[in-house]
């Protein structure tokens, strides 16, 4: 089953976690995808970080429909055409200039749009997006930062991102205005190099039976 994005509420509506994710042989994109979706968890974040990402990202939407698949570090119009064509159905921004927000938007792709400041955040929502990461999250100011914003904006629903970890997702995601969290603990760089799929798994169930 194939699940429509209409827009970043359906992005943090997927799962507890978005698994955010480096990869540095394409090789590793399938089987890593198919060890997060065994599971449980059907959403992935490929970052632009690595060479190999387009490739990767290619890869896991041609192999592996069943993942909803999306690129993040995407901080240019250019990358957000390129992983369009590679096969992305969402795109996530660490943060966002006027010019790359509405580029985005005309191509009607699904933004996950980053966000650190109160201004930042009316800007997004100012566009139509009520739904927006909230990066870097840990260093910003974390539970604390997102309790005191839902006062003025209780519409509005993040997924926060960095610094995120199985420590205190739980009581990210226990705040009314987290959708989801992000995080890269799920696919840590050695265990993918190892290619330990079987623990990626096992991260992966841990990280969807979190509540929300
Ligand atoms: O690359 C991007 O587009 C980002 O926005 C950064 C990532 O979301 C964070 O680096 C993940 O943070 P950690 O879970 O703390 O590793």
């Amino acid at each position: 089953m194939s699940l429509v994005l209409r827009g970043p509420a359906d992005v943090l509506a997927v799962n507890p976690v978005i698994p955010v994710v480096v990869i540095d042989d394409a090789r590793h994109a399938v089987p890593l995808a198919r060890a997060l979706l065994r599971g449980g968890i059907r959403i992935i974040e490929i970052t632009l970080r690595t060479s190999v990402a387009l490739s990767a990202i290619e890869r896991v939407a041609s192999e592996v429909p069943e993942m909803v698949i999306g690129a993040g570090t995407v901080i240019t119009p250019e990358q957000a055409v390129a992983v369009q064509r590679a096969g992305a159905r969402f795109i996530v921004t660490p943060g966002t200039t006027p010019r790359l927000l509405d580029f985005v938007l005309d191509s009607g792709v699904p933004l996950l749009a980053g966000a650190s400041t109160v201004t930042e955040m009316m800007q997004l929502a100012e566009k139509g997006l009520n739904a927006m990461k909230f990066f870097p999250a840990e260093v910003c100011g974390g539970r604390a930062y997102l309790s005191a914003v839902a006062g003025p904006f209780p519409e509005l629903r993040f997924c926060p991102t960095g610094g995120i970890s199985a420590a205190n997702a739980a009581d990210y995601l226990a705040l009314a205005n987290v959708g989801c969290v992000g995080g890269s603990w799920l696919t840590p760089k050695a265990t993918i190099l190892a290619e330990d799929w079987d623990k990626i798994e096992h991260f992966a169930r841990q990280a969807a039976l979190l509540n929300r």
